[in-house]
């Protein structure tokens, strides 16, 4: 195993450096970080193994923020299978996996000052789970401090990349366009790099909550990507959406209630007014979907045009 498990910051902080320090000559060098929830899949892997190839040294991060669930079943029930991910984390050469205590990131119980996702955390996921987004940037905004080693980062690269990196799935197109925003707004030092959806072969994308799905409610939730599908199709097709009748379609899958199918500007998340139902598409947007599955809340999203 040469992955080695961190439980402290001052241990993570001091190793990183040093591990940074030995591989570049002390000349400084790239850090990517990927922070997760942990119960890693093969989408994990992907950011994992996108970070290994592009830095130096990798730190992933392994911590269920209860600062983003309001509802305590779902906090309660989050899979948490540390010695699994380790397992994976090592798979995907990454050096440091970075698993705190809830007491070691939040040492003075919640935090009095946190960051705002403003309105366009207000959107989406975040109608649905009220406060949601302020907890995950306030716990992304700690993570992205922590894992920044205090020397040995390289100068910025003649491409204008930083030499610290943070990696972030497409799936959680919320987030990551939220993470774009709060990187910009308070110039954090770090580039963003958002990684691609890894699918299933069905199509369904991975998630650490698909466990929770009977093998009805699995199938069930392909309705998913295959409403997602469909949208490109026409959008490809230069077709109009005809939105209403995709979302009829997931309503009608069996214990699918739809939450949202949205057709959605890729950078401000804002509903796109036009070209949604039955005019011709043009351009390029984003859909995004959410529905509850059985006990299971599923998002998914695909670029249109
Ligand atoms: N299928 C996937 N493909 C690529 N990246 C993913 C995928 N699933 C999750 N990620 C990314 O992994 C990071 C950590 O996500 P997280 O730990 O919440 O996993 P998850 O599977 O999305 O869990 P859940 O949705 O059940 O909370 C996020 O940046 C997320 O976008
Ligand atoms: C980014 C994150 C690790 C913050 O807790 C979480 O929201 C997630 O897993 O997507
Ligand atoms: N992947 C998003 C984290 C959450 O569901 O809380």
């Amino acid at each position: 195993m040469s992955t080695t498990l961190c439980t402290s910051i001052a241990e993570l902080k001091a190793a990183a450096a040093a591990l940074l320090a030995q591989r570049t000559a002390g000349k400084g060098g790239t850090l990517g970080l990927v922070p997760t929830m942990g119960a890693l899949h093969s989408g994990h892997a992907e950011l994992a193994t996108t970070a290994a190839a592009e830095n130096d040294v990798v730190i992933a991060t392994v911590f269920v923020n209860p600062l983003q669930f309001g509802d305590a079943t779902d906090l309660a029930r989050y899979p948490r299978t540390t010695q699994a991910d380790l397992e994976l984390l090592d798979q995907a050469a990454v050096d440091f996996m970075f698993a705190p205590p809830v007491e070691e990131m939040y040492p003075h119980g919640e935090p009095l000052i946190r960051v705002t996702a403003g309105t366009m955390g207000e959107l989406y996921e975040g109608a649905s789970r009220p406060g949601h987004f302020d907890g995950a940037l306030t716990v992304v905004a700690k993570l992205l401090h922590l894992g920044r080693p205090e020397t040995g980062l390289a100068a910025p690269a003649a491409d204008g990349r930083s030499a610290y990196r943070a990696y972030f799935g497409q799936k959680d197109a919320q987030q990551l366009a939220l993470v774009r925003k709060m990187v910009a707004d308070l110039n954090f030092p770090v580039d963003i790099v958002g990684v691609p959806t890894v699918r299933d072969a069905d199509g369904l994308a991975l998630s650490s909550r698909n466990r929770f799905l009977s093998t009805q409610e699995r199938e069930s939730a392909l309705v998913l990507s295959r409403a997602l599908r469909l949208l490109q199709r026409r959008a490809d097709a230069r077709e109009p959406l005809d939105i209403a009748s995709v979302q009829d379609l997931v309503n009608s899958a069996p214990g699918v209630e739809l939450d949202y199918l949205e057709v959605v500007d890729p950078v401000t998340l804002a509903v796109r007014a036009e070209n949604c139902q039955d005019t011709p598409f043009t351009g390029q947007a984003l859909a995004l979907i959410a529905a509850k599955v059985g006990p299971v809340r599923l998002i998914d999203n695909m670029p249109l045009g």
